[in-house]
């Protein structure tokens, strides 16, 4: 199986079923873990030196900061109602209390936080909505945290693909740290499928093809992507929803796309 691969575990005891750290990723700058709570449940978490969004992929929470309470937040119950969510960013050097109100699936990305930004609630009108592509390569995104908005590392982006289509399409790329037109950016897809027994695949490839894995991708699992292009396709009969957390030393989300298949931006497609 492939490093990039990150399956999704059982629930340890506090309920995480993802846990991807910059240790284990052989990487820099992002963190994303996954928590699925019942009802009740609660869970303490602390940012350290980093900052963090967190993503209330489905259900409703309360969430107590050191300085601010957000309490009863969340309207979703799965990503696949297709409304932007609401999220929590937290600074570093902070405390943080969850408690699931309903059951609770809670995403925590995390980047180094070095700012002075305080805790905010982000709501579902916060969120831009966007529809990106044409023919076989819509997508309908929601713009969590994009770097419009303040942070101190952090990216955060939800994606939605239909079945039997591609999206991360055309490919491309941000992996250079010094070019004024790609910047350098660690990124971790979480994907969610429905109906959930199915699957896309998911590509990440160098131009040299140094790196060139195609993966499998079931429900709940995360695709790292260190460098190069990473494309989703889905398949018949299965949606797709991926939870996007890019970061790296520039916040800024500049790409460069592959040429051989950056046509599928231009008039030529779709062609009949
Ligand atoms: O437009 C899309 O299909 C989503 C991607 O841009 C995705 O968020 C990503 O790859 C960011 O680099």
């Amino acid at each position: 199986m492939s490093s990039l691969l990150a399956k999704c575990q059982q629930p340890d005891g506090q309920g995480r079923i993802q846990h991807v750290t910059p240790e284990n990723a052989d990487w820099r700058f992002v963190g994303f873990d996954v928590y699925r709570l019942e009802a009740g449940q609660t869970l303490q978490l602390e940012s350290g030196d980093k900052e963090l969004c967190l993503v209330l992929v489905a259900g409703i929470a309360s969430v107590a900061t050191l300085r601010a309470e957000y309490p009863h937040i969340g309207k979703r119950m799965s990503p696949f109602e297709r409304t932007p969510p609401y999220a929590v960013y937290v600074p570093h050097h902070d405390k943080i209390n969850v408690r699931a109100e309903s059951d609770l699936e809670l995403a925590v990305c995390s980047a180094p936080g070095k700012g002075h930004l305080p805790s905010r609630l982000i709501t579902p009108a916060d969120v831009g909505v966007e529809r990106r592509g044409k023919g076989r390569n819509q997508r309908l995104v929601h713009n969590i945290l994009p770097d419009s908005e303040p942070a101190d590392s952090l990216l955060v982006v939800e994606v939605y693909t239909d079945e039997g289509n591609t999206s991360s399409y055309p490919s491309h790329k941000h992996d250079q740290e010094d070019s004024p037109d790609e910047t350098y950016l660690e990124e971790t897809y979480y994907h969610r499928i429905q109906p959930e027994q199915g699957f896309c695949l998911q590509r990440v490839y160098t131009d040299d093809r140094e790196l060139d894995e195609c993966m499998p991708v079931y429900n709940r699992d995360v695709v790292k992507v260190p460098r190069g292009y990473h494309p989703v396709a889905t398949l018949a009969g299965y949606d797709s929803y991926y939870l996007n957390v890019m970061a790296g030393p520039v916040r800024l989300w500049k790409f460069t796309w592959e040429k051989d298949h950056a046509w599928i931006n231009s008039d030529g497609y779709p062609a009949r």
